[in-house]
């Protein structure tokens, strides 16, 4: 201390801005800048304290010479220290106060470059901003900040050591430190103002972006809008496809137990179809193993079927080719007046007939036949008796089936039925057809034609067309002797029982009837049906040709009863030519007279020779029918001791072969 100090006049004197910024945007209170650690000041400045203690004489001496000249002046220079100390004092109960809470965004300040980096940290710091909107300058600071004792907060300082008054060097040091101090405060406050400057474009940056924001937010409100009616558009379609989606899950859940059930289904089928294809495996075989069964079967059942007919046919042959049955028809309920004959009905095949007249010599005649039926034997019992000449027809014969007897005996009941009651023409076709179904089953195929003819008067009518009268009984051929045909009549080819059942019918309408004394009905010309019965057995190549001749004949009448005595004399002619014929056959005669009569002519192939013959011989159970009973009894009688054997139609015409093949 020995040395004196310099005068410290050209130590530059700090500006002294005031804390508060002046400015009108500048809110808050600065941080006074903190003393550096190692500086050699220590918490407090001294220096206030040093200033305070100058007082009185010793003040003076402390007085720089400049500013010593008068009181005036040394009070303004008091004033200035005191006032410096002040501003001291009042930068560190400022700095001590706590920075109010920011409430505007920070500012970026700018760097303030200061050698001290204590403050270069703090000057980094960010600087309080006012609040947007906050009228700065207007607005007071907080009312705590202006009315807190300025050294409420600080700490009690520890006594600072006192600066000599003389010791200038030191003073010299703290000024200079507080020169430091106050400069780094000025850089600082400088910054800030310069970052206030910049408060303005920022914030009118900020006005330019408030506006774009707020033009971003109406086209975002706009946005908004389309997107909330986007929204609920979609939101409907949502809701209509959550709906939809709804019920296709519920029809997906129907569908898939569905097809589980199907799938079920399908397993159980699968397993049905396995256990079917084996079960049609095993059939197969079996099958197969049954068709040569059954081969062999048809092999035995046509042999059994053709020894069948070999039989049977050897059985015709016993009973007689041409056969006689005689029937006795009932009187009608009409007829119970008339008186009856004495009929007594030996056994099957005979009967014994007596007259019942008083006036006539009472004889009793018996004749026998191969069947005699009573008159209440039906319809019925009387086919069975017929059939197996329909299966000799089926077999290859040829078969001719007629009914003689006095007018009213009941020919026409007999052979094509009356009262409900079918007759032997109906029977016939109806068995034709089921053995034409059983042949089938056994390999024969069977084709049939018919034909309907009348001879009226002798002369031949086509009765399924009676506007032909140019009919003939002409020769197969000049070779053969027996086969005749009827040129020009109407060949029907029939393919089932209705079907020849209306051609009877048309037939039957066609026929001349007319009222006799025995018969109110009565037919007046012979009808014949024939059928030709064409079979072919294809496996076998065997072929057979059989000929079924159905006759009604016209009754005879007594002459002396008749009233068209023609047309009698002529029926009568041609059933004597008949008798004739069959009592040459019976004789065996070389020469048989068929051609003496157009029915003999056209029966010649089923009468003799290659045929089997059934004839009824029907009467009236009548006294005054007793002389005509009588000779057709005989006549019948006769007949039945003709036995003709005959040959099956092994051999038949080229022709007719002809016909079956088509
Ligand atoms: N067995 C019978 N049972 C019941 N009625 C019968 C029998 N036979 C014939 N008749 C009846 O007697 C009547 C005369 O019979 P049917 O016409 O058959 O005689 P017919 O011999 O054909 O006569 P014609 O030669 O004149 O034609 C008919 O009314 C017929 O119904």
């Amino acid at each position: 201390m020995s040395k004196r100090l310099d005068k410290p006049s050209g130590i530059p004197k700090p500006a002294m801005k005031p804390i508060v910024a002046s400015s009108s945007k500048t809110v808050g209170v600065l941080k006074a800048p903190q003393v550096p650690s190692g500086s050699g000041v220590t918490g407090r400045f001294p220096l206030s304290r040093d200033l305070t203690n100058l007082r009185g004489g010793r003040l003076k001496r402390a007085v720089s010479p400049d500013l010593g000249r008068s009181k005036d002046l040394n009070a303004r220079v008091k004033l200035r220290r005191s006032r410096s100390f002040n501003d001291i004092r009042d930068v560190k109960s400022v700095n001590s106060l706590k920075r109010p809470a920011a409430t505007l965004p920070p500012i970026p300040a700018k760097r303030v470059a200061t050698t001290s980096n204590s403050v270069q940290s703090r000057a980094k710091a960010p600087p309080t901003k006012p609040a947007i909107g906050a009228t700065a300058g207007t607005k007071p600071l907080r009312p705590e900040t202006k009315t807190r004792p300025p050294n409420a907060d600080l700490p009690k300082a520890a006594p600072v050591e006192r600066i000599k008054p003389y010791d200038y060097k030191a003073r010299f040091n703290a000024l200079l430190e507080k020169h430091k101090i106050l400069k780094e405060k000025f850089e600082i406050q400088q910054g800030q103002i310069a970052d206030f400057e910049n408060v303005s474009e920022q914030y009118e940056e900020a006005q330019g972006e408030l506006q774009k924001t707020q033009q971003e937010l109406t086209s975002m409100k706009i946005d908004n809008e389309c997107l909330q009616k986007t929204n609920k558009a979609q939101l409907d379609q949502i809701k209509n496809l959550t709906n939809d989606l709804e019920q296709t899950r519920a029809t997906l859940a129907s569908l898939e137990s569905e097809m589980l059930k199907l799938q079920h289904d399908h397993r159980e089928m699968t397993e049905r179809k396995e256990s079917l294809e084996e079960e049609r495996n095993f059939l197969t075989d079996e099958n197969a193993s049954m068709r040569e069964d059954l081969e062999a079967c048809r092999e035995q059942v046509f042999a059994a079927v053709t020894e069948r007919k070999e039989l049977h046919n050897q059985m015709m042959d016993l009973r007689g080719n041409i056969r006689v049955f005689c029937r006795v028809r009932p009187p009608l309920e009409s007829e119970m007046e008339r008186q009856l004959c004495g009929w007594q009905y030996l056994d099957e095949a005979s009967l014994e007939i007596s007259s019942t007249d008083p006036k006539l010599k009472c004889q009793k005649l018996n004749f026998s036949f191969d069947h005699v039926f009573h008159p209440r034997v039906s319809q019925d019992e009387v086919f069975d008796n017929v059939s197996p000449l329909i299966q000799s027809a089926m077999d290859g014969y040829n078969v001719c089936i007629f009914a003689y007897g006095q007018t009213g005996s009941g020919k026409t009941y007999t052979m094509d039925g009356g009262n409900g009651q079918l007759g032997v023409i109906p029977r016939t076709v109806n068995l034709l057809f089921n053995s034409v179904k059983k042949y089938k089953h056994i390999g024969w195929e069977y084709e049939i034609k018919a034909t309907f003819l009348e001879i009226y008067n002798e002369v031949l009518y086509d009765l399924l067309d009676p506007a032909i009268t140019d009919l003939e009984i002409r020769m197969v051929s000049a070779t053969s002797k027996s086969e005749v045909y009827v040129s020009n009549i109407t060949e029907k080819t029939v393919h089932s029982i209705d079907e020849l059942h209306y051609w009877i019918d048309v037939a039957k309408s066609n026929r001349a009837t007319a009222c006799t004394v025995g018969n109110e009905r009565s037919s007046r010309s012979h009808a014949v049906i024939q059928l030709k019965l064409h079979g072919i057995h294809k496996g076998k190549e065997e072929r057979c040709l059989g000929t079924i001749n159905l006759v009604d004949l016209a009754g005879s009448e007594s002459p002396k009863t008749s009233t068209r005595m023609e047309e009698t004399k002529k029926i009568n002619k041609s059933l004597s030519e008949l008798t004739n014929v069959i009592i040459a056959l019976l004789n065996k005669q070389d020469h048989v007279p068929y051609r003496n009569s157009k029915l003999t002519h056209l029966l010649m192939p089923s009468l003799g020779g290659n045929s089997k013959t059934l004839m009824f011989i029907n009467v009236a159970p009548f006294q005054d029918c007793h002389a005509e009973s009588v000779k057709s009894l005989r006549f019948a009688a006769s007949v039945n001791s003709i036995k003709l054997r005959v040959k099956k139609n092994r051999g038949y015409h080229n022709s007719q072969i002809a016909d079956i093949s088509n």
